[in-house]
């Protein structure tokens, strides 16, 4: 079922792009936005894709230019992948052919200009919380503030003058050894600058997360970097909007959503999600999935009624951006490993919020003064009825 998913089609946009080029254009208009341009790479990004077989695609943004403020621009980097090696090899091989495949992407990255670079959610592991089985996948989780992943990515951080995003598996050994789900922020200078945990945890199919970690309790916070003020809202954490509409009160201007998800439960809403809320909130949003068809040793059942199984379908990658005012960049392929570079002016946000004014129509006061009220276990809620 699965295998059949995967060989369906290769993207959104190869289907788009058949049209006649008239045509394209206008479908582009309406359901992309504004039109972006790709970017000219330079050839080493170019060869070092290709090398590392990638796919590797670009995006910019327009923006006017101001006369008193200087554009500030940042380049971005998505990168989704597959996993690279079987979940039944030995830990330490997965681990390590995880970091390989790691510095591969933020080589070609560095290559290519890229200022900020997010991974996909728990990028360092196979997805293996379906199988509702601990050991051996608790294994992978680690200290975010100096395991293993976070050192080496302060390297790669350092060398390349790089922001580096990393989603993993937290082991709090402070507070119990309890496992989070949790973003790691490495500053351009290698440095740990914080975390933030999942939010919002899914009790969907077979993403049924909660028993191997709680709600997230770091709430909202966005972490000025040299390359503008970023936030993460990881994967479900999508589907709720006053978790981004937070990100943007606390002055977010990138906020990434690191994801994986299959297409049987998500893959309508995915190319809405991000960018409504990039909409929303005059945010630039970056939406990374993860890709292919993870099968694990032991078989585990869905609670839907069907015969146990091994894997449980196809993540659709799909990453792409969207800016403040909606336009959006093409998707990444449903089936490639892929890095995706897409070049922002940050002045694109204040411009959206003068131009659509949200936060100054949002009545934010009359809101949390209802849902003061709503949820209160007395509330009535406010129905007329004849
Ligand atoms: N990882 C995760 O939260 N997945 C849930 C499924 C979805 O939100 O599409």
């Amino acid at each position: 079922m699965s295998k059949l998913t995967e060989a369906e089609f290769e993207s959104v946009d190869g289907i788009l792009k058949k049209l006649p080029p008239d045509d394209y254009e206008k479908v582009r208009r309406v359901l992309y936005g504004n039109e972006t341009s790709e970017l000219e790479l330079p050839e080493k990004a170019e060869s070092l894709a290709k090398s590392f077989d990638f796919e590797l695609a670009s995006c910019k943004f327009n923006c006017e230019k101001e006369e008193l403020r200087a554009p500030r621009i940042v380049r971005v980097g998505l990168f989704q992948n597959k996993i690279p090696v079987a979940p039944t090899e030995p830990l330490i091989k997965q681990r390590d052919a995880f970091h390989k495949m790691a510095e591969e992407a933020i080589q070609t990255a560095a290559a290519a200009g890229v200022n900020i670079f997010c991974f996909q959610e728990a990028w360092n592991m196979p997805f293996a919380f379906c199988t509702k089985e601990k050991l051996p996948w608790t294994e992978f989780a680690e200290p975010a503030e100096n395991g293993p992943t976070t050192l080496f990515l302060g390297q790669m951080a350092k060398i390349h003058n790089m922001v580096i995003v990393s989603s993993i598996l937290e082991r709090d050994e402070i507070h119990g050894d309890t496992v989070w789900n949790t973003a790691v922020v490495i500053d351009n200078h290698g440095d740990y600058l914080g975390k933030h945990r999942k939010n919002h945890i899914p009790r969907i199919g077979d993403f049924n997360e909660s028993s191997y970690y709680f709600e997230g309790n770091t709430g909202h916070p966005v972490f000025e970097t040299e390359f503008g003020r970023i936030a993460v809202n990881i994967c479900f954490g999508r589907h709720h909007f006053l978790n981004w509409m937070m990100f943007g009160i606390n002055g977010a201007e990138i906020v990434f959503n690191p994801s994986a998800t299959i297409g049987g439960i998500s893959e309508p809403m995915w190319g809405i999600e991000a960018r409504c809320y990039a909409i929303a909130n005059n945010y630039y949003t970056c939406a990374i999935n993860r890709i292919g068809t993870e099968v694990f040793p032991n078989e585990f059942c869905s609670g839907d009624k069907k015969p146990a199984h091994k894997e449980f379908g196809h993540f659709y990658g799909s990453s792409y951006v969207s800016a403040p005012n909606g336009s959006r960049s093409q998707g990444l392929s449903r089936t490639k490993t892929g890095l995706l570079i897409a070049e922002l002016d940050l002045n694109l946000c204040r411009q959206a919020r003068d131009k659509w004014c949200f936060q100054m129509t949002q009545r934010l006061d009359m809101y949390a003064e209802s849902l003061q009220r709503a949820v209160k276990l007395d509330y009535v809620p406010q129905i007329i009825r004849k």
